[in-house]
C-alpha cells in the first residue's frame, strides 16, 4: 500500500523528534554562545590589564616626564578602555540573559510533550525534566558563566604575571590553589549543614502533620507527652550535626576572608620588598602585581560556583538521557485517509514495574458505524487500552492498526484529522473556547459550532462572558460536566471517522446522559466508528457490542467472571448479544 514518508512534518512531528531537534538547537546555540563569551572574556581580561597598566604608568612616568601630554594621552586611553570594558560587560550580560531564556523556552514544551507520552509516571518525569531545565537556566543566568570565563582566562593572566616576575607568579599560583581548596571545603560544609538541617526539619514537620491528622487520638489516649519527647529528640538529633557543620563552615569562611586580606597585604609587601632589594618597579611589572587580585578573585568563590556547574552538567545529562530513551520512536507517516477498519492484533502491553502485563494477545476489530463499549472494574486497563488504540502508547507486542497501518506510526497531525479522542482528564488548554474546540488551530467557526452543539456545550459557551472568544482560563470555573462537554466537542470537531472516548458522560446529569445516547445514535447513522468506556450502564444499551477485559483479553461482557467449581455463578446478562470479532 502506498505510504508517503513525512519526515519532521512541522507541528505534526512526534514529541521525541521535537525534543531531539530542541536539544540539537540548544547544543548549537550554547556552543556559539560559549565561543562568544570566551572571546569577550579574553578582550575583557586584556582591557582590565590595560586599565591597570595605564594607571601604574601614570605613577611611574609622570614624576620623571612631568608632561601634561602624557597625562592627556593616558586619560584619553583610560576613557576609551573604560568605555570598551563597559561595552564588553553589557554584551556579556545580554548574551547570558538571552541564552538562559532561549534554553528554557526552546526545551520546555518539547520536554513536557515527550515525557507526557512515556509510560511510568509521566507527570513525575515532566516535573523532573522541567526542574533540570530550571537548574540549567538558573546556572547560566547567574554568576557561573562570568566565573567560568574568568577561570578559563586565568592561565593567560598567570602567564602575564610570570612573564613580569616569577615571585609574583608563584604568589598568585599559591593564592589561587589555597583559595579554591578553602572555598571548596567551605561550600561543602555549608551545604551539608543546610541539608542536615532541612532533613531534620522535614522529620519534625512530618511528625507535626501526623499529630495534626490524628490530634483527637493523641489527646484522647494521653499520647501528648510521649509525642513531645519524640519531637524534641528528632529535632535535637539533626541540630547537633547541623550546628557542627555550620561552625566548620564559619571557620572556613573566616579563613577565606583572611586569605583575601593576606593577598591584598602581600601585594603591597611584595612591591616594597622588591624595591628594597634594588629591583626597578616599571609600569608593566606594577600592573602585573596589581592584577594578582583579578586572577585570584574567582578562585576564592570557586566552591559555590563549582557546585552550580556540577548541578548544571548533571541536569544536562539527565535531559540527554531522556532524549536517548525516546530516540527510537520513528517519525510519523502520512497514510491515505482510512476506509475505517480499526484492529488490535495479538496486542500485548504492560507498564514497566512489578505489576503483571495488562493485555496478552488481545484481539479487537471495529468497523465503520460500529459502536463498541469497553467495561471493566477500576484499574482493569480500559483507559490504557484506549491510549493504545489511538497510538499514544506503543504496544510491547502485536499492534493496533487503522486500515492496516499501525496507529503509533501515523503522523499524529494526519491521524488527528480522522480521529477524535476524549481523555479521562479533559485537559483544556489556555486558549479561547473556539480555539480549544478547534484543537488550537485557527477555528473554522461552522465546524466549531457544529461540534459544540452535538456535544451539548453550546449553551455553556454562549453563557461565558465573551462566548466562543472567552479564554477558558479566566477567573470563573467551569464545572466538571461543562469541561467534559467542551472536551467532547473538541473530539467531535471536524467530524472524525473514528472516536475513542474515555469515561463517556462522566460528570454529566441524567439529561446529559440522554443527550449522549442521542449523539451515539447519530454517530452510528453517520458511519462513525466509536469505542468508548463508561461507568454509566444506560449508555451500554447504545453499543453494538459490550466487551469486558478478562485476563488481558476482551470477552463479551457478562462472561468475564470465571465460574467457580461446584457453584452456579449468576452472571449479569449483557445488554446486547456481544461478540468479539478477531
Ligand atoms: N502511566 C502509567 N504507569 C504505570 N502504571 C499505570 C499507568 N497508567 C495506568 N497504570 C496502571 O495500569 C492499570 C490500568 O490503569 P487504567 O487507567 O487503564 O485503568 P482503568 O480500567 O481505566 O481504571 P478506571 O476505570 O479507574 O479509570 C492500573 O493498575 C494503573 O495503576
Amino acid at each position: 500500500m502506498a505510504a508517503t514518508s513525512n519526515p519532521g512534518s512541522g507541528s505534526g512531528a512526534s514529541a521525541d523528534a521535537l525534543l531531539r531537534s530542541a536539544i540539537e538547537d540548544t547544543v548549537r546555540i550554547v556552543a556559539a554562545w560559549f565561543a562568544l563569551m570566551l572571546g569577550l572574556g579574553l578582550v575583557g581580561v586584556l582591557l582590565g590589564f590595560a586599565l591597570i597598566l595605564n594607571k601604574t604608568s601614570l605613577f611611574t612616568l609622570l614624576p620623571s616626564t612631568q608632561s601634561a601630554d602624557t597625562l592627556f594621552s593616558a586619560s584619553i586611553f583610560w576613557v576609551m578602555a573604560l568605555v570598551a570594558a563597559a561595552v564588553v560587560r553589557i554584551v556579556q550580560h545580554r548574551a547570558v540573559a538571552a541564552v538562559s531564556r532561549y534554553i528554557a523556552e526552546r526545551l520546555a514544551v518539547p520536554t513536557v510533550l515527550c515525557t507526557a507520552q512515556r509510560a511510568g509516571r509521566p507527570e513525575v518525569l515532566s516535573s523532573a525534566a522541567l526542574g533540570a531545565i530550571e537548574t540549567l537556566r538558573g546556572a547560566l543566568s547567574g554568576q557561573l558563566p562570568h566565573i567560568a570565563i574568568a577561570l578559563l582566562t586565568a592561565p593567560l593572566l598567570l602567564a602575564l604575571i610570570f612573564a613580569m616576575h616569577w615571585v609574583a607568579g608563584v604568589m598568585s599560583l599559591i593564592f589561587c590553589l589555597a583559595g579554591s581548596v578553602v572555598s571548596l571545603l567551605m561550600t561543602r560544609a555549608a551545604h551539608r549543614s543546610a541539608r542536615v538541617a532541612g532533613e531534620s526539619r522535614g522529620r519534625a514537620f512530618g511528625m507535626a502533620a501526623d499529630a495534626m491528622r490524628s490530634g483527637e487520638a493523641v489527646l484522647a489516649m494521653g499520647m501528648l507527652p510521649r509525642l513531645v519527647r519524640q519531637w524534641v529528640a528528632v529535632a535535637a538529633e539533626g541540630s547537633a550535626e547541623a550546628w557542627d557543620c555550620e561552625r566548620r563552615a564559619e571557620r572556613l569562611k573566616t579563613l577565606l576572608e583572611l586569605l583575601a586580606g593576606a593577598l591584598r597585604g602581600s601585594v603591597i609587601f611584595l612591591m616594597a620588598g622588591l624595591t628594597l632589594s634594588g629591583q626597578t618597579i616599571n609600569a608593566a611589572f606594577g600592573a602585573s602585581v596589581l592584577v594578582i587580585g583579578m586572577v585570584v578573585g574567582p578562585f576564592l568563590g570557586f566552591g559555590a560556583h563549582l557546585r552550580s556547574l556540577t548541578e548544571a552538567i548533571a541536569a544536562w545529562q539527565r535531559l540527554r538521557a531522556m532524549m536517548r530513551a525516546t530516540a527510537a520512536i520513528p517519525e510519523g507517516i502520512a497514510f491515505p485517509p482510512p476506509a475505517l477498519r480499526l484492529t488490535a492484533e495479538h496486542l500485548s502491553f504492560g507498564f514497566r514495574g512489578p505489576q503483571p502485563a495488562l493485555f496478552r494477545n488481545l484481539q479487537l476489530e471495529v468497523g465503520a458505524g460500529e459502536i463498541v463499549a469497553i467495561v471493566g472494574p477500576s484499574g482493569s486497563g480500559k483507559s490504557t487500552l484506549l491510549r493504545l488504540l489511538v497510538g499514544i502508547l506503543r504496544p510491547n507486542g502485536g499492534g493496533v492498526y487503522l486500515d492496516g497501518h499501525a496507529t503509533s506510526q501515523w503522523d499524529r497531525r494526519e491521524l488527528a484529522r480522522h480521529l477524535g479522542y476524549l481523555p479521562q482528564d479533559a485537559l483544556l488548554s489556555r486558549a479561547t473556547a473556539a480555539e480549544v474546540i478547534a484543537r488550537l488551530e485557527t477555528p473554522d467557526m461552522p465546524k466549531v459550532l457544529d461540534a459544540a452543539q452535538r456535544a451539548g456545550a453550546h449553551a455553556t459557551i454562549i453563557g461565558l462572558p465573551c462566548g466562543y472568544a472567552t479564554p477558558l482560563t479566566g477567573s470563573w470555573q467551569l464545572s466538571m460536566g461543562q469541561r467534559h462537554r467542551i472536551a467532547l466537542a473538541r473530539a467531535l470537531y471536524g467530524q472524525p471517522r473514528l472516536l475513542v472516548l474515555d469515561e463517556l458522560a462522566a460528570a454529566l446529569d441524567q439529561q446529559g446522559e440522554a443527550e449522549i445516547v442521542q449523539l451515539l445514535r447519530r454517530l452510528k447513522a453517520d458511519g462513525t466508528a466509536v469505542v468508548f468506556t463508561t461507568h454509566r450502564p444506560s449508555l451500554l444499551a447504545s453499543a453494538d457490542r459490550v466487551l469486558a477485559i478478562r485476563q488481558g483479553q476482551l470477552v463479551p461482557a457478562g462472561e468475564e467472571r470465571p465460574r467457580l467449581p461446584g457453584r452456579t455463578a449468576k452472571l449479569p446478562r449483557p445488554h446486547r448479544p456481544a461478540m468479539v470479532t478477531s
